[in-house]
């Protein structure tokens, strides 16, 4: 007998009629998998269980911030405490000055950082920037790399837009789409192209070091590096958007990997340990640019939140301790093994990648390696998989172009009952 959705459902039906499409950010809407969205009731650990009482093994995570998992107690005790002193202030707090401490002393590139209350608000602040700072107009970004919904970067986008085919969004008008141009990921020599032809009206390359918006996607050998190498040449800034892999593929995110220098980061999910958050930060000669120290315009009513700053820090303690990423990278590989070995047995086509905790299974015989390549994945087998997984207890993105995140709150056993699903999962999607 199949799970009882009944109460999501009549949720969901009148949630309809007041929020477009019932939901306030359009990947939940489950609209790529057939199946209506579960509303949730509670989160636990690593466990989701729904308004009809149904648990969950959650590999979405709050689409990647819960990297502690739910509820974990010292986030929570931070958040006790905050509460005693207030919510909000509009003034600063030595909270924001400890995260910004904190922050440089993990992420040594970011010399100085400015708080703010998304991803996209410090993707869209950082381009502000980097453009002042240049002189310069255009921007290069990525196909199926998404960095948030500011206008310039809805230009070939990832996430929700690529899942529902509306990839360069109506709305945006032409004369800021066509200061973007778009490259494809993993293509060196296509990057010097554009550098040859616009190179000294660049102001900046925006890249996700490792996407996670188009499925999860490993840069290759050389091909950051030869960003960096080649934005320096042109005198263009290189952002690292590592709103999603920051603190994630590593403590010191894709940039501590990868060993490189990225003149701007952008931050978010982690940093806000599940409370609305986004950071940008980077060279001080570059930040000191920034009002009131410099003319560039940048402000938020509820930057630096002091609900967000406590629930950041303490997520950041406990991941900046010894053998944090060591234990949550044998988990990784572990569920990406065992998936690998049942897609194998089920006789399913499927590429896997991961990097870290971040895991995708394309459902293609193809090597993912850009957006091209990711666009050929069987959006229907995926369908069927995430459904069968679902209805199995297993909550995954539910989109082909979205991450597995895997947790400190995931045992053993999850990571086994989960493999133990995608056998009879696997089966279900090539039939
Ligand atoms: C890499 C990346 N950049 C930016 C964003 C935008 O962040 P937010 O949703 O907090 O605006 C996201 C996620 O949505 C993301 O994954
Ligand atoms: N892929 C997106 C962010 O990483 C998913 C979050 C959203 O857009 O709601």
């Amino acid at each position: 007998m199949g799970k009882n959705y009944s109460t999501s459902r009549a949720y969901y039906e009148e949630a309809q009629q007041y929020i477009p499409g019932g939901v306030n950010s359009p990947v939940r809407a489950f609209k790529a998998v057939g199946h209506d969205p579960v509303f949730i009731a509670r989160g636990e650990g690593a466990y989701l269980y729904d308004v009809d009482g149904n648990q969950y093994i959650d590999y979405v995570g709050s689409w990647g911030p819960l990297i502690l998992g739910h509820r974990h107690p010292q986030v929570e005790e931070a958040l006790r405490k905050t509460l005693e002193i207030g919510t909000s202030f509009g003034a600063p707090t030595l909270l924001e000055t400890e995260m910004a401490k904190l922050i440089r002393e993990i992420v040594p590139s970011i010399e100085m950082v400015r708080m703010v209350n998304s991803g996209t608000e410090a993707t869209m602040s950082a381009l502000r920037l980097a453009r002042a700072y240049t002189g310069r107009d255009k921007i290069v970004k990525f196909a199926g790399c998404y960095h948030g919904h500011a206008d310039p970067l809805l230009v070939k986008a990832g996430s929700g837009v690529l899942t529902l085919g509306i990839p360069s969004s109506p709305g945006v008008p032409n004369s800021i789409a066509q200061n973007t141009i778009t490259a494809q990921f993993n293509d060196l020599a296509g990057m010097e192209a554009i550098f040859r032809a616009e190179g000294n009206n660049i102001a900046a390359v925006i890249v996700e070091p490792v996407p996670g918006n188009m499925g999860v996607v490993s840069p290759e050998p050389g091909f950051l590096e030869g960003l960096r190498k080649i934005t320096k040449q042109y005198g263009a800034l290189l952002i690292f958007d590592e709103v999603m892999t920051g603190f994630r593929v590593a403590l010191g995110g894709a940039q501590a990997l990868y060993n490189i220098d990225p003149d701007l980061t952008c931050l978010g999910k982690i940093i806000g340990g599940g409370l609305p958050v986004g950071a940008y930060g980077g060279k001080a000669e570059i930040m000191k640019m920034i009002a009131p120290t410099g003319p560039v315009y940048q402000a938020g009513t509820l930057s630096g939140n002091p609900l967000a700053m406590a629930a950041g820090l303490a997520t950041l303690r406990v991941i900046n301790t010894p053998g944090f990423y060591e234990e949550l990278e044998k988990k990784a590989a572990f569920l990406a093994e065992g998936l690998a070995d049942a897609a194998k047995e089920a006789g399913a086509k499927v590429y896997f990648t991961r990097v870290g905790s971040m895991l995708c299974c394309f459902f293609t015989e193809e090597k993912v390696r850009d957006f091209t390549s990711a666009s050929t994945a069987d959006t229907e087998a995926f369908g069927k998989f995430f459904r069968s997984m679902l209805e199995q207890g297993v909550y995954l993105a539910p989109s082909q172009f979205e991450a597995l995140f895997v947790s400190s709150a995931h045992s053993m056993a999850d990571l086994e009952k989960t493999i133990a699903a995608s056998r009879i999962a696997f089966r279900a999607a090539i039939k």
